[in-house]
């Protein structure tokens, strides 16, 4: 997805939040000064093929066959030590930077691709954790206009994130492993922002000619939340 296209949800995620368009830019803009062009045909390998989404819901430890099947892996944050404890590679980490950083620039140190994540929020983290990524296989990606090296393959959160970077690539059909919209232990913040994942994901199948089953008995309330914006 490009950026116009992704522009008038981006707005309305904004205005939900109350979240500044100019803070965003300046976060991107500060991963500008670290990051190094990173080419999206790197991940040509995952054209046509099954890309398996990996969410953080506690429901992951018991999905991982979802994983196992796939022939691409993409773990949104948290996922990718989840995975990884039991024994499942990660293809690509999506990630904002705050909960395990350690992780990611690992992962780029073993040569697995990490999209990295600017945003208004977490400037402080774009700054102390870049520098530390292995730069060759760090994807910069921002919310707002792309700029430079950074890029914006479309998205909000980071399980989303990961799906709209599939699409982006090619990917053939995506699955998803991970991810509970019902779960109820989640602060009110993380509750919202789930809200946002599900209407980012079901524009995302529509686009496609998708279903993706975790949006089962949700279409008709993410169509109406979807309708005024789209
Ligand atoms: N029940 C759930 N709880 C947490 N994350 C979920 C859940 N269902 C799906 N996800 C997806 O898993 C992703 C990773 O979640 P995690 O809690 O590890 O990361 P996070 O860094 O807090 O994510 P974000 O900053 O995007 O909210 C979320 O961004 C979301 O897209
Ligand atoms: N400005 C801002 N942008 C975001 C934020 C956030 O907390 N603030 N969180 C995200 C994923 O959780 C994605 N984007």
């Amino acid at each position: 997805m490009n950026f116009e296209t992704f522009e008038p949800v981006y707005e309305a995620i904004l205005a939900d939040f109350g979240f500044g368009r100019d803070a965003d830019e300046h976060a991107r803009d500060v991963a500008v000064e670290f990051a190094t062009p990173f080419d999206l045909d790197r991940l040509d390998d995952w054209r046509g093929r099954t890309v398996a989404i990996a969410g953080a819901a506690p429901s992951l430890a018991d999905e991982v066959a979802v994983a196992r099947e796939a022939d691409v892996v993409v773990a949104a944050s948290t996922a990718a030590d989840v995975l990884r404890d039991r024994g499942v590679g990660v293809d690509c980490m999506v990630t904002d930077l705050d909960k395990n950083p350690e992780t990611a620039a690992a992962l780029t140190r073993e040569g697995v691709p990490v999209a990295a994540h600017a945003h208004g929020d977490n400037v402080p983290a774009v700054r102390e954790w870049l520098p530390r990524f292995d730069a060759e296989w760090t994807l910069a990606t921002t919310q707002a206009a792309p700029s430079g090296p950074v890029q914006n393959p479309g998205g909000f959160t980071d399980g989303d994130r990961a799906a709209f970077l599939a699409d982006h690539v090619g990917a053939g059909r995506l699955t998803f492993l991970g991810w509970d919209f019902d779960y109820p232990d989640v602060n009110p913040m993380k509750a919202r922002k789930l809200d946002w994942a599900a209407r980012l994901l079901r524009w995302l199948e529509r686009r496609r000619g998708e279903r993706f089953g975790i949006l089962d008995g949700r279409r008709r309330e993410l169509d109406a939340a979807l309708a005024p914006i789209l």
